[in-house]
């Protein structure tokens, strides 16, 4: 068989391809007329995971399990645009990690709304400017992003899901190698993390470190001028058409970093393995063990917290605080419900979703 041949094979197996995706997404034009009528949600975290979850199963390869989920997500992004268009606000600038995560579940054909603060996207949530707002929470190198977790407490909006990316960093420049660049362009947090790396290929030298507000600004800087160089992730240097001379460079390459999609009103069906996150404002009180025995009641309904994080009123005089908690399970759970009977007054769940390993 020729090249030729090779490719011919491949063009009809597109073109059938494309036949059968336009005829899903004929279906999927029926479920967003039933859904308009009903005045549903749209978006399915846990029906998505579900079909993808059946490929996984039924797959036979060679397409690997992150191949499919991620051809699979685009598909679902284009199919809620069907239904209907859907705005997204993220935590800017454009080519942050955040702007990579709003992609990754939103696809390419979504109306994307870039603000400057996690509290700007709030507010475009809280106001309904936009459908979603997608806001990093936690680093799990770097921990919990507070702005965020204050925030969750303060608006009213609910968490429709959570996601998880890999934080990659690239050496972007128009240098053709290390010893050529002069001036080095990141956020402090970069700087950090690839403190590894820098030492290791700039200890001759010592190229003047500039720390800006985001890896995009260091991306575009560094655009400028040949040189320099950004530490900066690989959408950001797409995006200033920057080369990439050295990928990966961060020193952990397990950082990872998880982001909450928020939403106005949103309430998912249960997955069978999902997590809910609320806010627990308990009575302020000088009698002991008052956070103890809240914690004892998850125990005994055989719920597993997976995190606790305490917060300061603010505003207040004295030292009180609430907390931020999180467990594993559905908040229409059996179990979960005892523990609303006993402590509801001072609960506010923020929502129940999908699981994300
Ligand atoms: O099943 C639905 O509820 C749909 O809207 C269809 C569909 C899909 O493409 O399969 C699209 C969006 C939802 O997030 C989940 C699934």
């Amino acid at each position: 068989m020729t090249l030729e041949d090779v490719r011919q094979e491949i063009d009809k197996l597109d073109d059938t391809l494309l036949e059968l995706l336009n005829q899903r997404m004929n279906w999927v034009h029926k479920v967003g007329e039933i859904k308009n009528k009903t005045k549903a949600v749209i978006y399915r975290p846990e029906r998505e995971k579900q079909i993808i979850e059946r490929l996984f199963e039924q797959n036979k390869g060679p397409l690997n399990k992150d191949a499919i989920e991620a051809i699979f997500l685009e598909i679902f992004a284009a199919a809620r645009n069907i239904e209907l268009p859907e705005r997204i606000a993220y935590l800017g600038p454009e080519g942050s990690f955040t702007h990579q995560a709003a992609e990754s579940r939103f696809g390419a054909m979504s109306e994307y709304v870039t603000l400057p603060t996690i509290k700007a996207v709030f507010e475009a949530v809280e106001t309904e400017r936009v459908r979603f707002g997608v806001i990093p929470i936690e680093n799990n190198q770097e921990g919990i992003v507070y702005e965020t977790v204050d925030l969750l407490n303060e608006t009213q909006v609910n968490i429709a899901a959570e996601l998880k990316i890999p934080v990659h960093f690239t050496m972007a420049t128009e240098a053709e190698n290390p010893s050529k660049i002069k001036r080095i362009y990141s956020k402090d947090i970069a700087f950090r993390q690839c403190r590894g790396f820098l030492n290791k290929y700039f200890e001759q030298t010592h190229p003047e470190e500039i720390q800006v507000e985001s890896t995009s600004k260091a991306a575009k800087l560094a655009a400028e001028d040949p040189e320099a160089a950004a530490i900066c992730s690989e959408i950001a240097a797409k995006l200033f058409r920057l080369p990439v001379l050295f990928k990966n460079i961060e020193d952990n390459s397990n950082n990872r970093t998880r982001f909450f999609i928020i939403s106005k009103t949103f309430e998912n069906q249960p997955s069978g393995n999902d997590k809910t996150t609320l806010v627990a404002r308990l009575p302020k009180t000088d009698e002991s063990g008052v956070l103890a025995n809240f914690l004892m009641d998850f125990k005994e309904q055989n719920i597993n917290l997976t995190k606790i994080e305490s917060r300061p009123y603010k505003g207040d005089e004295d030292f009180n605080f609430w907390f931020f908690v999180e467990l594993l399970g559905y908040h229409k759970d059996e179990k979960f419900q005892e523990i609303l009977n006993k402590h509801g007054d001072y609960i506010k769940v923020l929502g129940s979703y999908v699981r994300n390993a």
